[in-house]
C-alpha cells in the first residue's frame, strides 16, 4: 500500500498524534540517564516499548542521534525497526535536499527498500529548489513511501524566507502547490506532504489542493494547543498530522505516564486528522 493510504489508515486506527522521539540531553538528564550512548538507546528504547503500539506515526529527529556519531545513528536504526514492528509509522525527520544527483544518495538512504535507514517517510527542505528533490520523489513513488516537505515550518524567523512574495504568492504557497502537483487524484490522499508549524494562525496558506498529508509540529512545547490547530487548518483538518515531543517526553520514563499523556493529548486532538 502506498504511504498515503498507510497513513491515512493508521490515523483512522490509532488517532493523527505524532509523537517526536528526540532524545535532548535535558530530558536524558530529567530520566536519570546518562549523556551518553548507553542513555541514547535507554531513553528511545523506553520510548518504543511505552508508544511504538499506541500512535499512528512516531517522528525519530535524526539530529539528536547523529550527534553521538555512528553508535547514535545505530540507535535509531533500532528505534526506526522497533517502531515498525509495533505498527507505528516512521516519519524520520531529517530535512535532507540537495542537488540532484545527492539528493538521489539521500533518497537510497531513507526511500530504498533493503537500506538500513529506510523509513515510511522523511522530511525534506526545497532550499535547493523543489525540482531538486525529484529523485527522492520517484523513488518515494516506486517503493510506496512518501516524504514531508518544509513549507511553513513552526519557528518565527521561517517567515524570513517561507513568506516572501514571488509573483504575489509566497514562497511557502508555491512549495505547497508544488506537492499538490505530486498528488493529484490519489485516494484518499497522495504522498507528498508539507510541514506546516501548527504554531500558525494567521497564514494566509491555501492547502485546499494539496491533497496530501500535512505535518504540523509545535504542539505543546512550542505553544501550539489543538483549538489554534482547528483555526490554523479550519475545514481542511482532513489529513493533518500534529506533532509534539518533548511536552508528551516530559512525563517518561514511566511508560504508563507517557501513555497516559499521549491519550489525553489525542483526546483533546478529537476529530483532527481523520478522512
Ligand atoms: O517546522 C518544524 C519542522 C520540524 N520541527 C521538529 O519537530 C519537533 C518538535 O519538537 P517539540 O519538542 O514538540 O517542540 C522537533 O524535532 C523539531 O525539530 C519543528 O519543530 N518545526
Amino acid at each position: 500500500m502506498r504511504f498515503g493510504a498507510r497513513l491515512a489508515d493508521a490515523v483512522r486506527r490509532r488517532g493523527p498524534l505524532c509523537v517526536g522521539i528526540d532524545p535532548h540531553p535535558e530530558l536524558l538528564a530529567a530520566w536519570g540517564l546518562p549523556a551518553d550512548v548507553t542513555g541514547l538507546d535507554r531513553f528511545t528504547a523506553t520510548c518504543v516499548e511505552a508508544f511504538g503500539d499506541q500512535v499512528a506515526v512516531v517522528k525519530p529527529q535524526s539530529a539528536f542521534f547523529e550527534a553521538y556519531g555512528a553508535q547514535g545513528v545505530a540507535v535509531l536504526e533500532r528505534v526506526m525497526d522497533g517502531c515498525a514492528r509495533r505498527g507505528a509509522l516512521v516519519v524520520l525527520d531529517a530535512k535532507r535536499g540537495d542537488i540532484g544527483s545527492t539528493m538521489a544518495a539521500y533518497a537510497r538512504a531513507y526511500l530504498a527498500d533493503g537500506s538500513p535507514l529506510a523509513v515510511d517517510a522523511v522530511t525534506l527542505s526545497p532550499y535547493l529548489g523543489f525540482g531538486a528533490l525529484q529523485p527522492a520523489l520517484e523513488l518515494a513513488a516506486s517503493t510506496g513511501r512518501g516524504v514531508f516537505v518544509l513549507a511553513r515550518t513552526s519557528n518565527k524567523e521561517g517567515g524570513d524566507v517561507q513568506a516572501a512574495l514571488v509573483g504575489g504568492r509566497s514562497v511557502a504557497q508555491l512549495v505547497v502547490d508544488a506537492a499538490a502537483g505530486h498528488n493529484a487524484g490519489a485516494q484518499p490522499y497522495g504522498d507528498v506532504g508539507v510541514v506546516v508549524g501548527a504554531t500558525h494562525t494567521g497564514t494566509d496558506l491555501d492547502l485546499s489542493e494539496l491533497n496530501g498529508p500535512v505535518l504540523a509540529p509545535g504542539l505543546g512545547a512550542q505553544g501550539a494547543t489543538a483549538q489554534q490547530l482547528r483555526g490554523a487548518f479550519g475545514a481542511g483538518l482532513h489529513g493533518v498530522v500534529p506533532v509534539s515531543a518533548r511536552d508528551v517526553l516530559a512525563y517518561g520514563p514511566d511508560p504508563g505516564a507517557l501513555r497516559d499523556r499521549i491519550a489525553t493529548v489525542q483526546h483533546g486532538l478529537g476529530g483532527i486528522g481523520t478522512p
